[in-house]
């Protein structure tokens, strides 16, 4: 997939992976929607990105992927300005064990409903143009965290979700979305979210050295690194339900067992 004059669609998209993901979206020729409830960062950003980009190739919608009101204005509003979605990256996430409802909500639940909402939009059975969805989940969508049981619960119900999407569109011409899913799974990244981790561990803070000497074995990529493997995903139209595992020593596309 040629990302020129694509329109692509990331949420948690002023910091982080989200914002390197913009960022090599716009890079590659794309129009961007970053939608975020970080609205001061998102300001700041744009007035960054409209310098860099132009003001015709950017928006910023503040946006909170635990409301399907928003989101579902949200896309609205993006189709609106750049005439249909193309790309969606469901990036926003957190990791706070303390507030593990809050977690589910953000992580699975925010994924699940931006899928929905976009195949209104994206499905060539509701007059889209097809594409890709991309969903950021981590190597805890694979292997579990003992640290973070829930983050881990939503990590891997991302990737079974995404498969599951891949595999409906694949199984089913009645579905026949002409859209790909795939996931993400990044190690330990160099974000606000891994650097304020110890608080965030809840009743688990007691395995904080644990996961400190698993982020020195397995080592941290930059969100530069994420952001090319998420482009790898979006441009390699064979790619669909994968799940694509990273970390420092290297890369690997998940093999799931078959059941049957
Ligand atoms: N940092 C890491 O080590 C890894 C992170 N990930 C995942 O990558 C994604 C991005 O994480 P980071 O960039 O590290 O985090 P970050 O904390 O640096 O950025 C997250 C962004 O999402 C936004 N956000 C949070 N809740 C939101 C909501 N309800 N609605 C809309 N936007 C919201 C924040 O405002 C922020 O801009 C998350 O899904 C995370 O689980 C996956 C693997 C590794
Ligand atoms: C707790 C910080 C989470 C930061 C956000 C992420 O999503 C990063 C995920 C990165 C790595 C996950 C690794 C999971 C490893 C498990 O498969 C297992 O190998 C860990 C067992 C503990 C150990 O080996 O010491």
């Amino acid at each position: 997939m040629a990302l020129n004059d694509k329109t692509a669609v990331v949420t948690g998209a002023v910091m982080g992976i989200g914002r390197a993901i913009t960022e090599i979206l716009l890079r590659n020729g794309a129009k961007v929607a970053l939608l975020d409830v970080n609205e001061t960062a998102g300001k700041d950003l744009m007035e960054v990105l409209e310098k860099q980009y132009g003001r015709e190739r950017t928006l910023f919608l503040n946006c909170n992927v635990e409301s399907e009101e928003q989101i579902k204005a949200a896309f609205k509003k993006v189709a609106d300005a750049f005439g249909g979605i193309d790309i969606l990256c469901n990036n926003a996430g957190i990791l706070n064990e303390s507030m593990w409802e809050k977690t589910v909500s953000i992580n699975l639940m925010g994924v699940i409903r931006g899928t929905y909402l976009a195949l209104e939009h994206m499905s060539k059975l509701s007059g889209g143009r097809g594409g890709v969805i991309v969903n950021t989940a981590s190597m805890a969508g694979v292997g579990p965290l003992p640290s973070c049981p829930v983050y881990t619960a939503t990590k891997h119900g991302v990737v079974g979700f995404t498969r599951a999407m891949a595999v409906t569109r694949a199984a089913s011409t009645a579905s026949g979305y002409g859209i790909r899913f795939n996931a993400l799974c990044p190690g330990f990244v160099q974000t606000d979210l891994l650097s304020t981790i110890p608080a965030k561990l809840g009743k688990f803070c007691h395995l904080a050295d644990m996961t400190n000497q698993l982020v020195e074995k397995i080592g941290t990529l930059t969100v530069s690194d994420v952001a090319e493997c998420f482009l790898e995903l979006v441009t390699d139209e064979t790619k669909n339900g994968e799940a694509l595992l990273f970390f420092p020593q290297g890369k690997q596309y998940v093999t799931f067992p078959s059941l049957i």
